[in-house]
Protein backbone atom coordinates (compact mmCIF):
# COMPACT_ATOMS: atom_id res chain seq x y z
CA UNK A 1 0.00 0.00 0.00
CA UNK A 2 1.54 3.31 -0.55
CA UNK A 3 1.44 6.50 1.71
CA UNK A 4 -1.55 7.93 2.54
CA UNK A 5 -2.58 10.28 5.38
CA UNK A 6 -4.15 7.73 7.34
CA UNK A 7 -0.81 5.46 7.11
CA UNK A 8 1.62 8.12 7.90
CA UNK A 9 -1.04 9.25 10.60
CA UNK A 10 -0.68 5.35 12.02
CA UNK A 11 3.07 4.95 11.91
CA UNK A 12 3.12 8.41 14.28
CA UNK A 13 0.98 6.53 16.31
CA UNK A 14 2.72 3.39 16.64
CA UNK A 15 6.17 5.86 17.14
CA UNK A 16 4.37 7.34 20.32
CA UNK A 17 4.93 3.69 21.70
CA UNK A 18 8.52 3.29 20.90
CA UNK A 19 10.00 6.80 22.05
CA UNK A 20 7.29 6.34 25.19
CA UNK A 21 9.33 3.00 26.40
CA UNK A 22 12.24 4.47 25.82
CA UNK A 23 12.00 6.82 27.85
CA UNK A 24 10.76 4.56 30.60
CA UNK A 25 13.71 2.87 29.83
CA UNK A 26 16.23 6.10 30.42
CA UNK A 27 14.17 7.09 33.72
CA UNK A 28 15.60 3.69 35.32
CA UNK A 29 18.89 5.15 35.30
CA UNK A 30 20.17 8.55 37.22
CA UNK A 31 21.70 11.82 35.18
CA UNK A 32 24.99 9.97 35.33
CA UNK A 33 26.25 13.38 33.97
CA UNK A 34 29.92 12.53 33.79
CA UNK A 35 28.97 10.56 30.72
CA UNK A 36 27.79 13.89 29.31
CA UNK A 37 30.82 15.77 29.98
CA UNK A 38 32.24 17.96 27.23
CA UNK A 39 34.16 20.17 28.32
CA UNK A 40 36.57 18.73 30.87
CA UNK A 41 39.04 16.18 29.27
CA UNK A 42 39.69 14.36 32.13
CA UNK A 43 36.42 13.38 32.35
CA UNK A 44 36.51 11.67 28.89
CA UNK A 45 37.60 8.54 30.78
CA UNK A 46 40.44 7.78 28.72
CA UNK A 47 38.86 7.06 25.71
CA UNK A 48 40.45 7.64 22.13
CA UNK A 49 38.79 11.14 21.93
CA UNK A 50 39.96 12.19 25.08
CA UNK A 51 42.00 15.21 23.41
CA UNK A 52 38.78 16.17 21.12
CA UNK A 53 35.73 17.16 23.95
CA UNK A 54 33.69 14.51 23.04
CA UNK A 55 31.59 13.34 25.70
CA UNK A 56 31.39 9.55 26.28
CA UNK A 57 27.48 9.61 25.11
CA UNK A 58 28.60 11.13 21.87
CA UNK A 59 31.00 8.67 21.15
CA UNK A 60 28.93 5.66 22.07
CA UNK A 61 26.41 6.92 19.79
CA UNK A 62 28.46 7.61 17.02
CA UNK A 63 30.09 3.97 17.02
CA UNK A 64 27.08 2.47 17.40
CA UNK A 65 25.73 4.75 14.06
CA UNK A 66 29.07 3.08 12.52
CA UNK A 67 28.16 -0.41 13.27
CA UNK A 68 24.16 -0.40 12.11
CA UNK A 69 25.69 1.62 8.98
CA UNK A 70 27.59 -0.96 8.12
CA UNK A 71 24.96 -3.49 9.10
CA UNK A 72 22.29 -1.27 6.21
CA UNK A 73 19.87 0.64 8.91
CA UNK A 74 21.06 3.78 7.01
CA UNK A 75 19.63 2.26 3.76
CA UNK A 76 16.00 2.93 4.51
CA UNK A 77 15.17 6.67 4.40
CA UNK A 78 13.29 6.19 7.32
CA UNK A 79 16.29 6.30 9.69
CA UNK A 80 18.78 9.08 9.55
CA UNK A 81 22.03 9.29 12.01
CA UNK A 82 23.52 11.80 14.13
CA UNK A 83 27.08 11.20 12.77
CA UNK A 84 26.90 10.29 8.98
CA UNK A 85 30.20 7.79 8.89
CA UNK A 86 30.17 7.37 5.08
CA UNK A 87 30.93 3.90 5.85
CA UNK A 88 29.79 1.57 3.45
CA UNK A 89 26.67 -1.01 3.78
CA UNK A 90 28.25 -4.27 3.94
CA UNK A 91 27.32 -6.63 6.67
CA UNK A 92 23.83 -8.03 5.64
CA UNK A 93 22.29 -8.94 2.03
CA UNK A 94 20.78 -5.54 0.36
CA UNK A 95 16.72 -5.18 0.74
CA UNK A 96 14.41 -3.48 -1.25
CA UNK A 97 13.26 -0.49 0.68
CA UNK A 98 10.67 1.73 -0.30
CA UNK A 99 11.66 5.41 -1.79
CA UNK A 100 8.12 7.56 -1.52
CA UNK A 101 10.54 10.98 -1.04
CA UNK A 102 11.17 13.58 -3.41
CA UNK A 103 15.49 12.73 -3.98
CA UNK A 104 16.07 16.51 -3.19
CA UNK A 105 14.73 16.37 -0.21
CA UNK A 106 14.77 13.10 0.84
CA UNK A 107 17.76 13.57 3.44
CA UNK A 108 15.90 16.90 5.05
CA UNK A 109 16.25 16.45 8.61
CA UNK A 110 16.32 18.22 12.40
CA UNK A 111 18.89 16.29 14.04
CA UNK A 112 20.86 18.71 15.31
CA UNK A 113 18.12 20.65 17.16
CA UNK A 114 16.97 16.99 18.20
CA UNK A 115 20.65 16.41 19.95
CA UNK A 116 20.50 19.48 21.49
CA UNK A 117 16.89 19.36 22.94
CA UNK A 118 17.16 15.48 23.94
CA UNK A 119 20.59 16.10 26.04
CA UNK A 120 20.11 20.24 27.93
CA UNK A 121 16.34 19.79 28.22
CA UNK A 122 14.73 16.27 27.97
CA UNK A 123 17.22 14.48 29.94
CA UNK A 124 16.87 16.41 33.15
CA UNK A 125 13.35 16.16 33.32
CA UNK A 126 13.56 11.94 32.68
CA UNK A 127 16.24 11.16 35.01
CA UNK A 128 16.52 11.83 38.51
CA UNK A 129 20.08 13.43 40.12
CA UNK A 130 22.29 11.07 40.86
CA UNK A 131 25.63 8.80 39.42
CA UNK A 132 25.77 5.20 39.49
CA UNK A 133 28.82 5.23 37.19
CA UNK A 134 26.87 2.97 35.15
CA UNK A 135 27.19 5.15 31.61
CA UNK A 136 27.11 2.33 28.91
CA UNK A 137 23.76 1.38 30.16
CA UNK A 138 23.31 4.93 30.67
CA UNK A 139 24.22 5.34 26.91
CA UNK A 140 22.56 2.22 25.72
CA UNK A 141 19.07 4.16 26.68
CA UNK A 142 20.23 7.69 25.18
CA UNK A 143 20.75 5.91 22.14
CA UNK A 144 17.16 4.33 21.27
CA UNK A 145 15.56 7.34 22.75
CA UNK A 146 17.05 9.74 20.21
CA UNK A 147 17.07 6.63 17.85
CA UNK A 148 13.28 6.50 18.18
CA UNK A 149 12.49 10.70 18.35
CA UNK A 150 14.44 11.54 15.29
CA UNK A 151 12.43 8.44 13.14
CA UNK A 152 9.39 10.22 15.01
CA UNK A 153 10.35 14.07 13.90
CA UNK A 154 11.73 13.67 10.80
CA UNK A 155 9.03 11.54 9.29
CA UNK A 156 7.85 14.71 8.68
CA UNK A 157 9.36 14.20 5.25
CA UNK A 158 6.25 11.32 4.80
CA UNK A 159 3.77 13.67 6.11
CA UNK A 160 4.58 16.32 3.67
CA UNK A 161 4.94 14.45 1.07
CA UNK A 162 1.27 13.11 1.25
CA UNK A 163 -0.03 16.14 1.67
CA UNK A 164 1.87 17.98 -1.03
CA UNK A 165 0.37 14.86 -3.32
CA UNK A 166 -2.74 15.58 -1.67
CA UNK A 167 -2.86 19.45 -3.23
CA UNK A 168 0.00 19.85 -5.35
CA UNK A 169 -1.54 23.13 -6.94
CA UNK A 170 -1.98 24.99 -3.72
CA UNK A 171 1.16 23.92 -2.32
CA UNK A 172 3.35 24.23 -5.48
CA UNK A 173 1.84 28.13 -5.48
CA UNK A 174 3.17 28.83 -2.10
CA UNK A 175 6.37 26.87 -2.16
CA UNK A 176 7.09 28.68 -5.34
CA UNK A 177 6.68 31.93 -3.35
CA UNK A 178 8.61 30.62 -0.32
CA UNK A 179 5.55 31.53 1.82
CA UNK A 180 6.52 29.72 5.31
CA UNK A 181 3.63 30.57 7.17
CA UNK A 182 1.02 29.94 4.66
CA UNK A 183 2.77 26.23 3.97
CA UNK A 184 2.62 26.21 8.25
CA UNK A 185 -1.37 27.34 7.98
CA UNK A 186 -2.13 24.51 5.18
CA UNK A 187 -0.10 21.50 6.73
CA UNK A 188 -1.22 22.12 10.50
CA UNK A 189 -4.17 20.26 11.95
CA UNK A 190 -4.41 21.81 15.46
CA UNK A 191 -7.38 18.97 16.46
CA UNK A 192 -4.61 16.48 15.24
CA UNK A 193 -2.18 17.55 17.26
CA UNK A 194 -4.51 17.88 20.62
CA UNK A 195 -5.14 14.45 19.97
CA UNK A 196 -1.18 13.86 19.38
CA UNK A 197 -0.31 15.00 22.68
CA UNK A 198 -3.46 13.68 24.84
CA UNK A 199 -2.69 10.21 23.23
CA UNK A 200 1.12 10.26 24.37
CA UNK A 201 0.32 11.34 27.57
CA UNK A 202 -1.85 8.60 28.13
CA UNK A 203 0.69 5.96 26.68
CA UNK A 204 2.51 7.14 29.44
CA UNK A 205 0.45 6.74 32.21
CA UNK A 206 -0.68 3.12 30.95
CA UNK A 207 3.01 1.98 29.67
CA UNK A 208 4.58 3.65 33.51
CA UNK A 209 2.29 2.38 35.91
CA UNK A 210 3.70 -0.77 38.33
CA UNK A 211 1.41 -3.42 37.18
CA UNK A 212 0.68 -6.19 39.70
CA UNK A 213 -1.92 -8.72 40.36
CA UNK A 214 -4.26 -7.10 42.80
CA UNK A 215 -7.10 -4.56 41.78
CA UNK A 216 -8.07 -3.44 38.06
CA UNK A 217 -5.55 -3.81 35.65
CA UNK A 218 -6.81 -0.93 33.01
CA UNK A 219 -7.55 1.58 35.98
CA UNK A 220 -4.89 4.48 36.40
CA UNK A 221 -6.47 5.94 38.90
CA UNK A 222 -6.43 5.47 42.74
CA UNK A 223 -2.56 4.58 44.00
CA UNK A 224 -1.15 5.35 40.98
CA UNK A 225 -2.90 7.96 39.70
CA UNK A 226 -0.40 10.74 41.32
CA UNK A 227 2.13 11.67 39.09
CA UNK A 228 5.23 10.38 41.04
CA UNK A 229 4.35 7.00 40.85
CA UNK A 230 4.65 6.87 37.04
CA UNK A 231 7.90 5.58 35.84
CA UNK A 232 7.90 9.26 33.56
CA UNK A 233 5.60 12.08 34.04
CA UNK A 234 2.93 11.61 31.94
CA UNK A 235 2.79 15.66 32.12
CA UNK A 236 6.91 15.62 29.99
CA UNK A 237 5.70 13.75 27.81
CA UNK A 238 2.92 16.19 26.88
CA UNK A 239 4.98 19.12 26.96
CA UNK A 240 8.15 17.04 24.55
CA UNK A 241 5.55 16.55 22.41
CA UNK A 242 3.80 20.12 22.47
CA UNK A 243 6.83 21.88 22.72
CA UNK A 244 9.24 19.65 20.54
CA UNK A 245 8.17 16.77 18.64
CA UNK A 246 5.19 18.41 16.85
CA UNK A 247 6.70 21.78 16.18
CA UNK A 248 9.68 19.82 14.87
CA UNK A 249 8.04 17.78 12.76
CA UNK A 250 6.35 20.62 11.18
CA UNK A 251 9.52 22.09 10.86
CA UNK A 252 10.84 19.04 8.59
CA UNK A 253 7.33 19.28 6.87
CA UNK A 254 8.19 23.14 6.15
CA UNK A 255 12.03 22.28 5.13
CA UNK A 256 10.73 19.36 2.94
CA UNK A 257 8.33 21.18 1.15
CA UNK A 258 10.98 24.25 0.68
CA UNK A 259 12.87 21.66 -1.56
CA UNK A 260 10.08 19.53 -3.14
CA UNK A 261 10.24 21.16 -6.29
CA UNK A 262 14.46 21.03 -6.88
C1 LIG B 1 1.87 15.05 11.39
C2 LIG B 1 0.91 15.85 10.92
O1 LIG B 1 1.13 17.21 10.62
C3 LIG B 1 1.10 18.18 11.64
C4 LIG B 1 1.92 17.73 12.78
C5 LIG B 1 1.37 16.88 13.72
C6 LIG B 1 2.24 16.04 14.59
O2 LIG B 1 3.46 16.22 14.59
O3 LIG B 1 1.71 15.14 15.28
C7 LIG B 1 -0.03 16.80 13.83
C8 LIG B 1 -0.85 17.53 13.02
C9 LIG B 1 -0.35 18.49 12.03
O4 LIG B 1 -0.47 19.80 12.52
C10 LIG B 1 -0.45 15.34 10.65
O5 LIG B 1 -1.22 16.04 10.03
O6 LIG B 1 -0.73 14.21 11.08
Amino acid sequence: AGLSLDSVRDFLTREEDTIVFSLIERAKHPLNTPAYYYDDPAACFGTADRHRNVSFAEIFVRESEAVQAKAGRYESQQEIPFFPSGAPFTLAPPYNFTTDLHPAAASINVNDAIWNIYFNQLLRLLAKEGDDGDYAATAASDLACLQALSRRINYGRYVAEVKFRGEQQTYTALIRSKDKDALTKLLTFEAQEDVVKRRAEKKAKVFGQDVTLDGPTTETSGKNSSQSSFKVAPSVVYKLYGQWVIPLTKQVEIEYLLHRLD
